[in-house]
């Protein structure tokens, strides 16, 4: 029976009341689709997406248990109108329309494993679900949450260019969950307020080749460079720390959802025309030779606006630098290879 549409957060009625109310709001209409819904991140993710008063269609699918999950969240008594989807055959209705995709769907790494590790099962899974996006939204932002992102965002690229449709602005590998734990593991150190704290994070998105810049992090510390080398080693193996942790439960969700949202939440507001809007993320790129790399990028109205140098780097960052671009290649070169399978 849940093979069409499956819940609709409330009725029709309230619905069309809540449309009115807010086309005269000067918040424009906005639909993000999360693929991978029902998942470890996909759950948390929905909930944090229906709190934000910038989305007004939330589009949640999943080949399984998106019935539980739309319904649940549908009742939350905020702005977004609520629709779960099941199966290949309701993929279609899930992306249509969508103004911004979200992509968490895929397996997760156990203790022992690397993000390549899910490369071949993961590949196959973003592959399709590009492939529906590249059909049914293909003016969309797409944000890659699967991993290996290094390998994943190359996929999606050349997925879109096979449909024609490839717009470099618009794909968007995410990589805020290592800014959120540069963040916290640095004002640790540092003994400064968390929410005051900014630090980039460039390259990807897998052990060496995730390379936090301290050099660059507010409020600057005087610290060591013991201490440096130390947070950047935690920063890199954030994710191993987690998937230890879970004991084969898993890898990251919350802190995931909470990156993948606020992330989400940057590409609605850079849609929006809200200036100024900048994150780290990986993208095309040509500020080093490799043809993807996450850096400082500034949201627009039709995604990337403008991807920002790297500014000075230490000594420590510049051995950082080389060191990650043959596994950065190789994963890239991987992936571009896997889609023209
Ligand atoms: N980018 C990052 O920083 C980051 C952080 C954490 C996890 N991840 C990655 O996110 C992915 C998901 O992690 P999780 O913990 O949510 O895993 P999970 O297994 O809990 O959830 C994945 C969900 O994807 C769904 N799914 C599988 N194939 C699908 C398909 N073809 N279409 C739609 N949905 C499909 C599954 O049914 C499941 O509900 C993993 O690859 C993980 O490595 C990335
Ligand atoms: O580590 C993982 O496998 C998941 C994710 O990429 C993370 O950084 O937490």
């Amino acid at each position: 029976m849940f093979r069409s549409v499956l819940v609709r957060s409330s009725s029709s009625a309230k619905q069309s009341l809540l449309r009115r109310n807010f086309s005269s709001s000067s918040v424009p209409e906005r639909k993000v689709a999360i693929l991978g819904a029902a998942g470890g991140i996909g759950q948390p993710l929905a909930l944090l997406m229906k709190l934000n008063p910038l989305v007004s269609s939330l589009s949640l699918y999943d080949i399984a248990n998106t019935p539980g999950v739309a319904a649940d969240v549908g009742h939350i008594n905020t702005r977004s109108h609520v629709v779960g989807y099941m199966g290949d055959e309701n993929l279609a209705k899930a992306l249509e329309g969508a103004d911004l995709v979200i992509i968490p769907a895929g397996v997760p790494r156990k203790p022992g494993m690397t993000r390549d590790d899910l490369f071949n099962i993961n590949a196959g899974i973003v592959k399709n679900l590009c492939s529906a996006i590249a059909k049914y939204c293909p003016h969309a932002l797409v944000n890659m949450i699967s991993n290996p992102v290094n390998s994943t965002v190359p996929i999606a690229a050349e997925i879109f260019k096979k449909a024609g449709m490839y717009d470099e602005k618009k794909l968007f590998g995410v990589t805020t969950l290592d800014v959120v734990r540069a963040k916290t593991f640095y004002a640790g150190k540092a003994n400064v307020p968390v929410a005051e704290v900014n630090v980039p994070v460039i390259g990807g998105h897998a052990g060496v080749t995730i390379l936090p810049l301290f050099s660059q992090a507010t409020p600057q510390a005087n610290l060591s460079s013991d201490v440096l080398t130390a947070l950047t080693k935690r920063t890199q193996d954030g994710g191993t720390e987690v998937v230890e942790a879970k004991a084969g439960k898993g890898s990251a969700t919350l802190s995931m959802a909470y990156a993948g949202a606020l992330f989400a939440d940057a590409c609605l507001k850079g849609l929006n025309g809200v200036p100024d809007v900048v994150e780290c993320s990986y993208v095309q790129s040509t500020i080093t030779e490799l043809p993807f790399f996450a850096s400082k990028v500034r949201l627009g109205k039709n995604g990337v606006e403008e991807v920002l140098d790297l500014g000075p780097l230490s000594d420590f960052e510049k051995e950082g630098l080389e060191a990650l671009k043959p596994e950065l290649k190789s994963s890239i070169e991987k992936g571009v290879k896997f889609a023209h399978q």
